[in-house]
């Protein structure tokens, strides 16, 4: 304690203060990410979205499926997301409806890809990456550094494969999550590779493939293609039939 009291004489008494607010600031890191996981799991994008335009909080609360939303703590959820532009909040609207001299919140960019009812959504890997399963081996971290190992199987007992392998609702988490993700950059693949898949001859693997999502579109938009999506047997136990694609497990 004497040493840190020697040290905020001898050092710049605001670089310290600082240093301090940036403490404070990780500390609560995990409060940005896991207010987007309740907006997400509420589906505020999805309410704002239906209506085609801004909503004050009243009529985003009425929109909620409770009978009895707790209104004051859904602003400060709304706050902290405008804050973060996530939301866009409008303060200054003029009193004409029965939102009368209310805030307004809408869309941004980022809240769009948090719409459920999207083709394109993150809001899946959103739900798998904030779900607590998947959230307790961060918790692990440093034991893992000390005595090697994963964190997964630090908190777990056992691989994230095994443990798909035993938990269906876990493999079902996670392959949701992955094709999310997958459908949002394949368009990229798909227009920049373009030429490559249109003179590929004969099969396609997809090695670590998933539910196949990826060779589906591939092979949709490439039909020539033979596609095989190869991927451990509780995976593709789950996997869809995707026309043109063959599953292979090992
Ligand atoms: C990060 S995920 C990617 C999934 C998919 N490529 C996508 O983008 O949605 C990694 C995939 O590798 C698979 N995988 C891991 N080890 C494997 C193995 N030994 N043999 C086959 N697939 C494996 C997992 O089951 C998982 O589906």
């Amino acid at each position: 304690m004497s040493n840190l009291n020697t040290n905020i004489v001898n050092e710049d008494a605001n670089e310290l203060l600082e240093g301090q607010a940036q403490v404070f600031n990780h500390l609560f890191g995990f409060v940005h990410s896991l207010a987007i996981k309740s907006a997400v799991e509420l589906r505020i994008a999805d309410i704002i979205h239906s209506h085609g335009q801004p909503m004050s909080l009243s009529h985003l609360a009425s929109k909620l499926e409770s009978a009895s939303p707790d209104v004051p703590c859904l602003a400060r959820l709304m706050q902290l997301l405008a804050w973060n532009n996530i939301f866009t909040v409008d303060y200054n609207r003029k009193p004409t409806s029965k939102d009368e001299g209310e805030a307004l919140y809408g869309l941004t960019p980022t809240s769009r890809w948090l719409l459920h009812d999207n083709e394109l959504s993150l809001a899946p890997m959103f739900l798998t990456f904030t779900h607590p399963s998947m959230m307790a081996p961060w918790q692990e971290i440093g034991r893992s550094i000390k005595e090697g190992g994963t964190a997964f199987e630090k908190a777990y007992g056992e691989s994230i494969w095994e443990k798909g392998s035993k938990d269906d609702e876990f493999n079902k988490l996670f392959n949701t999550g992955m094709v999310s993700v997958t459908k949002t950059i394949l368009d990229a693949i798909l227009s920049g590779y373009k030429e490559g898949f249109s003179k590929l001859e004969g099969t396609l693997v997809d090695v670590g493939g998933g539910i196949g999502k990826a060779m589906a579109n591939i092979v949709e938009a490439h039909p020539h293609i033979k596609g095989i999506n190869f991927d451990q047997p509780h995976v593709v136990a789950t996997a869809p039939r995707f026309q043109g694609i063959t599953h292979v497990w090992w």
